[in-house]
C-alpha cells in the first residue's frame, strides 16, 4: 500500500487513525475481538445495523454483551463461517466471521455484517421491474399483433370473393403487396388478414400511417437514428419501425402521402433488403414483407410525377383492388345481419323494415363499409322497438333516398296503412299504453277510442 504514512509506517498513531477511518467508511458492519474475546473495534455501520452503541460493547467480552455471539468460536476452531442469519427487531442481517492470524497464530477474530433490508429492498425493486417488464412485453406483444383474419371479412359480391382468394395467395408469397380501394373499403382489414394468414404471423405486424407522421420525422421513425444525430435525439438512439418489424410485416398505410424524398430511400431499402439508421454508417439486413395501401390512384400520381414510378412497381408485387360498397350491394344484407346480430341480445330480435332496407341498399356509401357500420350502430341506438325504420337512420342517408325510391315497391294503400300504423305507434309512445293514454292519443289524432282500437288491431 502506498500512502503518506509510509515514513511513520504501520503502528504509528496517524496510520492507526487512517486505518480506523477507512474501516469506518465501509458500507458493511465490522466488529473485531482480540484473542481473549474482548471487543476491540466496531465501525459506524455496525451500530447502524445492530443498533448496539460502541460504549455498550467496547472493551467487554463479546459473549457477555451479545448473548449467542458466534464470533468467539473462530478463536477456538479457527474456522471461517458465512451467511449466518440474525434479526434485531425490524432489522435483519447476515454475518460472515473469520479468525485473524499473525504468524499463523490466532490473535483475534473479525465479523462482517450486511443488512438484509437493502437486499429486501432490491429484491422488491427487481420483482417490480420484472412485473413491469412482463406488462410491457404483453402490451407491446398486443401492439404488434393483428386483430383480424380472413374469417372477419364479410361479403363476396362484386369480385370480393376473388379478391380474398388472391390476398390469401399473396400472404404465402414474399412479394410486396399494394392494396388499393376507396376509404373504408377494408384495406387495413385485408392487411391484418394477410399477415395472420402467412408464415410471418408469429412475428410483428407494424402499421404506419404515412400521412399521420410529420414528413421530417417519418425517416427516423422508419429507419431509426443513432444517438446524437440531431439535437432532440434520444440517448442510445432509436430503433426504426423497419427493424422492429423484422421477419414480420410492415404495413405502410396512405403510401400515396409518402414525401417524394423518402420515396427514393424506401426504394433503396426494398431493393437491397438493408437499412441504415439516420446518422449511422452501418447497414443492417432486414427481412420484412411490405404491404402498402392507398385510397389515391397511385398510377395517376405516377403520371403527375408525384410518386416515383420505380417505387410504384416495386410496391405493386401483388396488386389488390377492393371494390367500393356501391358496386357490391348484395353484401349490404350480410353486413346488416352481422351488425344487428352482434349488437343485440338473443331476447332482443331487432329487424330492419323493408323501407329502411330500401334506403340502405340504394344509398351510394361514399364512406363504404365504415359508413354503413356507423349508420347501423346509429339506427340501433335510435330505435326503441324491435325494428329499424327509415326515421332511425342517419338524416343524411334518409335525405338521400327520395320518397319515390323509399316507397317504390309499395302500393298507395300500403303506404297509407304503414304511415298510419307508425303515427299511432308514435302517439301511443308519447301518451302511454294505459286506458287514459289511449283516450288521450285518440283525442290527439281526432278519432274515437273505438276507431283507435280498430286501427291498432289491423
Ligand atoms: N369486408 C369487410 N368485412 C368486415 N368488416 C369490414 C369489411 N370492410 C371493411 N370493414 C370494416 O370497416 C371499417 C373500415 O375498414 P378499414 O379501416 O380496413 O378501411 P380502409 O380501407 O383501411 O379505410 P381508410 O382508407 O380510411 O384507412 C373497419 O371497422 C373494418 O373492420
Amino acid at each position: 500500500m502506498i500512502n503518506s504514512f509510509d515514513k511513520k509506517g504501520p503502528g504509528s498513531k496517524e496510520y492507526t487513525n487512517w486505518l480506523e477511518e477507512t474501516i469506518d467508511s465501509i458500507n458493511d458492519g465490522i466488529l473485531v475481538i482480540d484473542s481473549q474475546g474482548t471487543v476491540q473495534f466496531v465501525n459506524t455501520e455496525y451500530t447502524k445495523i445492530t443498533g448496539v452503541q460502541p460504549e455498550a460493547i467496547l472493551g467487554k467480552p463479546l459473549k457477555e454483551v451479545r448473548k449467542g455471539a458466534i464470533l468467539p468460536e473462530a478463536l477456538k476452531d479457527g474456522k471461517r463461517r458465512a451467511g449466518i442469519y440474525r434479526r434485531e427487531g425490524q432489522i435483519e442481517y447476515v454475518i460472515d466471521t473469520a479468525p485473524v492470524r499473525k504468524h499463523g497464530k490466532i490473535v483475534g477474530a473479525v465479523s462482517v455484517c450486511k443488512s438484509l433490508n437493502e437486499v429486501h429492498f432490491l429484491t422488491k425493486e427487481l420483482k417490480n421491474s420484472k412485473e413491469r417488464l412482463a406488462r410491457l412485453e404483453n402490451t407491446v406483444g398486443h401492439m404488434y399483433q393483428t386483430k383480424y383474419t380472413f374469417d372477419d371479412i364479410i361479403g363476396k359480391d362484386g369480385g370480393l370473393k376473388e379478391t380474398v382468394e388472391l390476398a390469401k395467395k399473396a400472404a404465402h408469397s414474399n412479394l410486396n403487396i399494394l392494396i388499393q380501394g376507396e376509404s373504408g373499403t377494408g384495406k387495413e382489414l385485408f392487411a391484418h388478414a394477410i399477415h395472420s394468414e402467412g408464415p410471418r404471423a408469429k412475428f410483428p405486424f407494424i402499421p404506419v400511417n404515412c400521412a399521420a407522421i410529420p414528413a421530417e420525422l417519418l425517416e427516423s421513425e422508419l429507419f431509426g437514428y443513432e444517438e446524437g444525430s440531431f439535437t432532440s435525439s434520444k440517448k442510445g438512439g432509436k430503433v426504426g419501425l423497419f427493424e422492429l418489424s423484422n421477419y414480420g410485416t410492415l404495413f405502410l398505410d396512405e403510401i400515396g402521402d409518402l414525401p417524394f424524398e423518402l420515396q427514393a430511400k424506401l426504394l433503396r431499402v426494398l431493393q437491397e433488403g438493408r437499412i441504415r439508421k439516420v446518422g449511422g454508417l452501418q447497414e443492417r439486413e432486414i427481412d420484412v414483407q411490405v404491404i402498402t395501401a392507398t385510397n389515391k390512384d397511385l398510377g395517376k400520381l405516377v403520371d403527375k410525377k408525384r410518386f416515383r414510378e420505380d417505387l410504384y412497381y416495386r410496391l405493386n408485387g401483388v396488386p389488390i383492388m377492393i371494390t367500393p360498397l356501391r358496386e357490391r350491394r348484395r353484401d349490404i344484407t350480410s353486413f346488416i345481419n352481422f351488425l344487428v346480430k352482434q349488437q343485440t341480445t338473443t331476447q332482443q330480435q331487432i329487424q330492419i323494415t323493408e323501407d329502411a332496407f330500401q334506403i340502405l341498399s340504394q344509398y351510394d356509401w361514399p364512406g363504404n363499409t365504415r359508413e354503413l357500420y356507423n349508420a347501423i350502430h346509429y339506427a340501433l341506438s335510435m330505435t326503441e322497438a324491435e325494428y329499424i325504420e327509415p326515421q332511425h337512420l342517419p338524416e343524411i342517408i334518409c335525405r338521400h333516398g327520395s320518397i319515390s325510391n323509399i316507397y317504390s315497391h309499395q302500393s298507395l294503400k300500403e303506404i297509407i296503412k304503414n304511415t298510419e300504423r307508425e303515427v299511432i305507434r308514435q302517439t301511443l309512445k308519447t301518451c302511454g299504453e294505459t286506458l287514459e293514454g289511449k283516450k288521450l292519443a285518440a283525442q290527439h289524432l281526432g278519432i274515437s277510442l273505438a276507431t283507435l282500437y280498430n286501427k291498432m288491431d289491423q
